[in-house]
């Protein structure tokens, strides 16, 4: 099966290259800097499971006619607009998305621009980041990414892709229920990512306060209300089970957008904190941690700028 990794960033130059290194068929699309990028050093990862380095296939969009099985989306929210034009050029007609954003609503852009057959879900766990010279540094031990039909079936393409993702270095998790999971995963980030974002620190001395404590429970609980009114796929008690999770992380784990704003970077502040504020907006709903946390995202692109 011919691999497409949309992007060699922090998660997508992860995975494919776990695959890569395994000696999966994996080409990564990318653009013209960072192609001249791998191209002088190779795709090295700095990892907490094991450093490795490999010779990436590399394509620019349209530069080829060649098509791929699975197209693996490891863009930003905001970069995919521009991305789905060039994946267009590389799908096969039966070709397969497996989206690897987090957040939601990237899943109707590509569902309305490749039908609602080609798109199957997933999500990761991963704290990696691009250093300065374009290694991929990941820092926690965790390195986890979930996929699966949504329609939850067991069709014989995901048991394809469950074959050629075994024995990877690693933890590829095939999933029943991959819509929970991506909206699990959603309110998950949306907290860690909001409140280590304001924060301005990893999730450590956040918790190790009581006050910590406090907000990172009741922002959960904030957000748990939203989806619960948007009637997402959620278990009645995944504010408690997410509150958990985040109690059990790493002392210094950082969260993907609060690592992009020490890099001056852009962030995905509206496709995360901002459609749940629409959607609370829109249910009437009070949402004071989330209305501070998205004033504090949105101030931050604007001094950016
Ligand atoms: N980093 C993390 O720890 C985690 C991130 N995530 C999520 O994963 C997603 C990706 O994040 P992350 O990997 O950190 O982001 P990065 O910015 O590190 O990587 C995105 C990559 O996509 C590339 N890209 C964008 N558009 C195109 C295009 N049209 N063609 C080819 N390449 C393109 C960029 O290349 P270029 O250099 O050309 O700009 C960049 O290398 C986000 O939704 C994030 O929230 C989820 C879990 C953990
Ligand atoms: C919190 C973390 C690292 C977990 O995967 C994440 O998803 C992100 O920061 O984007």
């Amino acid at each position: 099966m011919k691999i497409l990794v949309v992007g060699a960033g922090a998660i997508g130059g992860y995975f494919g290259g776990r695959l890569a290194e395994k000696g999966e068929d994996v080409t990564f699309l990318v653009r013209e800097n960072r192609k001249k990028q791998l191209e002088k050093t190779g795709l090295k990862i700095n990892s907490a499971n094991g450093d490795f380095e490999i010779s990436p296939r590399l394509l620019i969009a349209g530069e080829s006619e060649e098509k791929f099985d699975v197209v693996m989306v490891s863009t930003k929210s905001y970069q995919l607009t521009a991305a789905i034009d060039d994946i267009r050029l590389h799908l096969k007609e039966e070709g397969i998305i497996l989206p690897l954003l987090n957040g939601i609503s990237h899943m109707d852009l590509l569902i309305e621009a490749f039908g609602e057959d080609r798109v199957i879900g997933g999500l990761c766990f991963i704290e990696s980041t691009l250093n300065e010279n374009g290694v991929i540094v990941q820092t926690s031990p965790i390195h986890q990414l979930v996929y699966g039909e949504r329609t939850g079936k067991r069709t014989p393409r995901i048991e394809v892709l469950k074959a050629i993702f075994e024995d990877t270095k690693a933890d590829f998790v095939l999933s029943n229920d991959i819509n929970q999971d991506m909206w699990h995963k959603y309110l998950f980030i949306t907290a860690m990512s909001g409140l280590t974002s304001l924060m301005g620190s990893p999730i450590g001395p956040i918790r190790n306060l009581e006050s910590g404590q406090r907000v990172i429970l009741d922002f959960l609980n904030e957000i748990t209300d939203i989806m619960k009114k948007m009637n997402a796929p959620i278990k009645d008690d995944i504010a408690t089970i997410q509150y958990k999770r985040i109690n059990e992380m790493n002392e210094s784990m950082k969260s993907s957008m609060q690592r992009d704003m020490e890099k001056s970077m852009p962030i995905e502040a509206e496709h995360l904190q901002g459609y749940l504020l629409e959607k609370a907006k829109e249910n009437n709903l009070s949402v004071p941690i989330l209305d501070t946390i998205y004033t504090k995202l949105v101030l931050y692109e604007k001094l950016r700028q």
